[in-house]
């Protein structure tokens, strides 16, 4: 039960600075998350690894010689954001590249992966790993679609030990692929995890039971069974995990690091327990154990669970290029082995305060239009809130249940954004703009990087002078359904908010190239989406988090595509109140 917090959506936040202020000599603020406050040398590969708040000490607690250069942290459970990712890897930048490694997850891939696009295009080297070495969450033959749980501090403590070594950017992403590879994972759960300032948990493990596989966002597991003594549990993640030896390595007089991490709310004194069988079968298995590892290293806030984590060093006979990686020393404020020599601090001279940008002139009817952006923004708050607790039960059947939450942040972030441009007088593009930006910078998540291409492309085909005309803003649905399809490479079909964008944005550009008017050419769209959008219930999800155990939401229809018919049918009578409003002040000046 998490129990302390100020506003549940400040808790981020609020988080990292606490953290930053209780471990200044290891990291400093940025924004998007942390740095390292200690120099590193000119041309080392910068180590950025991140993700959702909520798994302590992944991801700023393993920032520190040895370790990260930066971490990006998201809000909780959700991805940073592009840009949250991109100022952290420029703060964290050496100038010899950046490689990137972080779970593998829908909105993590998303984010990471645009945040490189930009940072090469400005010239600077990027490679990335993600972690997956989950082994419940997908097929071995499928292993490279499988979730990042603990294994992360493998990959991460391999990736910045080369680069410590001196190893450029190809190497360092070698070594950090072939730790992947070595890098299999099991884990189980007793009880579900509460974010801050929830009533219910995000999930639930029913009392006396054990969910076998579980995710570490409560993504649905494989089994469940009754609570089994230490031993037995012991004996379940080694069978597992020795099933599933990674190709060409010999069991018999391997060298492994066995790694017994804690979820969150399991006592380190249960987990010794279980250690202790643990450490009998791999020895009888005929495994060498180097530096057994039991504690918290990724949690689920106050998640009571437990994952195994086999790290292999070497087959038997192998000469092992990562046993000399795994030795090097670590000092970061939640993980340190060996000793590291004492570290030169940055001198941070630039006080990074948050330029807010110019808001570029505007005329007087797109502000009148920025108005009406602001009204169509307000009303996508009030329905989220309105649907957020049912957006977040069909999420939670296939996917991790935050898809209201995250919804909800980047909502009221664009909200607050739009307010505070149409303030300032700016006009529908930049206000919708600004929008589109706080969305995903707050929202992070898949929904979050997605809603802030939609709106983005929107806002692209709208203008600061005059007001936009239904072609213009079809043209901008348009571009922005491109947007996603090109972005997240999800096709008609596959279970997600495309389902539901695509139909809007055909109908809606079918019915203004026939005459009708924004509103009545947005009903129409909207229907549609509505009707596709409960269509999603009979497919099965092939892309995102859902994917996994995707059959569990046949029946269910997807939760991206329902938010987005409910918002775009919301927004059709915001349209048509806006426009009565307008035509009523027209006929007013025309009759004064
Ligand atoms: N590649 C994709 N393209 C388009 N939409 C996607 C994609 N992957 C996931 N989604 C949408 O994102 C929704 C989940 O949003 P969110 O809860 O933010 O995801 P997560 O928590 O996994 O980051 C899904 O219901 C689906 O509509
Ligand atoms: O779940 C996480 C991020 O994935 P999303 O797809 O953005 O939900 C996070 O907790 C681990 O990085």
């Amino acid at each position: 039960m998490t129990r302390l917090w100020n506003e549940p959506a400040d808790f981020a936040d609020e988080m990292i600075d606490g953290f930053v202020a209780a471990n200044e000599r290891y990291v400093r603020r940025v924004p998007g998350g942390v740095v390292r406050s200690t120099v590193s040398p000119a041309g080392q590969v910068a180590v950025v690894v991140g993700g959702g708040s909520g798994h302590y000490p992944a991801f700023g607690g393993l920032v520190g010689p040895g370790l990260a250069h930066g971490a990006a942290m998201g809000n909780l459970f959700a991805s940073p954001s592009t840009q949250q990712v991109y100022s952290v890897a420029k703060a964290a930048d050496n100038g010899g590249g950046v490689f990137f490694s972080y779970g593998n997850y829908a909105g993590d891939v998303l984010n990471f992966d645009a945040a490189q696009e930009r940072l090469r295009a400005e010239g600077i080297a990027c490679e990335t790993v993600t972690v997956t070495d989950d082994i419940v969450s997908a097929t071995p033959a499928d292993k490279h679609n499988r979730r990042g749980i603990a294994g992360d501090l493998t990959v991460f403590r391999i990736a910045a030990a080369a680069a410590e070594a001196g190893a450029d950017l190809a190497e360092v992403s070698r070594l950090a692929r072939l730790a992947n590879e070595r890098t299999r994972s099991f884990g189980v759960a007793f009880t579900g995890c509460t974010l801050p300032g929830a009533v219910e948990p995000l999930f639930t493990v029913p009392e006396g039971r054990m969910a076998i596989g579980l995710g570490i966002h409560g993504e649905p597991g494989i089994d469940e069974t009754d609570i089994p003594t230490a031993d037995a549990l012991a004996e379940l993640l080694v069978e597992r995990l020795l099933a599933e030896v990674p190709d060409g390595v010999e069991v018999a007089g391997a060298r492994v690091v066995p790694i017994l991490n804690g979820l969150g709310s399991l006592k380190y004194e249960e987990m010794f327990v279980v250690y202790r069988r643990i450490a009998q079968l791999l020895t009888d298995a005929g495994l060498e154990l180097v530096d057994p590892h039991v504690g918290e290293y990724c949690t689920s806030f106050d998640m009571a669970g437990t994952s195994l984590t086999l790290f292999w060093l070497a087959g038997a006979g192998e000469e092992s290029e990562l046993a000399p990686l795994w030795d090097a020393p670590v000092d970061t404020p939640a993980y340190r082995r060996g000793s590291v020599a004492p570290q030169q601090r940055v001198l941070v001279t630039d006080a990074t305060a948050d330029l807010v940008a110019e808001i570029p002139d505007a005329d007087e009817a797109s502000r009148a239009a920025a108005q009406t952006v602001l009204a169509a923004v307000r009303t996508i708050v009030d329905t989220v809130d309105t649907h957020v607790d049912e957006l977040g039960r069909i999420d939670a059947i296939a996917g991790d249940g935050d898809h209201g939450i995250g919804m909800q942040r980047g909502s009221h972030a664009a909200l607050a954004a739009a307010t505070a441009a149409v303030d300032a007088g700016a006009g529908a593009r930049t206000t919708l703009a600004r929008a589109a930006d706080a969305w995903a910078d707050k929202a992070g998540g898949t929904s979050g990087a997605l809603w802030g291409v939609i709106l983005n492309a929107v806002a692209a085909k709208l203008a600061d002078e005059g007001r936009p005309d239904a072609a213009a803003v079809a043209a901008g649905v348009a571009a922005g359904s491109r947007g996603v399809t090109d972005y997240g490479k999800a096709e008609v079909g596959d279970k997600t908010l495309v389902d539901a964008l695509v139909p809007f944005s055909t109908t809606l550009t079918g019915a203004v190239d026939s005459g009708a008017g924004l509103t009545d050419a947005w009903r129409a769209a909207a229907d549609a989406a509505t009707r596709a959008a409960a269509r999603t219930a009979e497919l099965l999800p092939r892309m995102g988090r859902a994917r996994t155990h995707g059959q569990n939401s046949v029946g269910t229809p997807d939760p991206g595509a329902i938010s987005l018919a409910l918002i775009v049918t919301a927004i059709a009578e915001t349209l048509a109140a806006e426009t009565r409003a307008t035509d009523d002040n027209e006929k007013e000046s025309a009759n004064a």
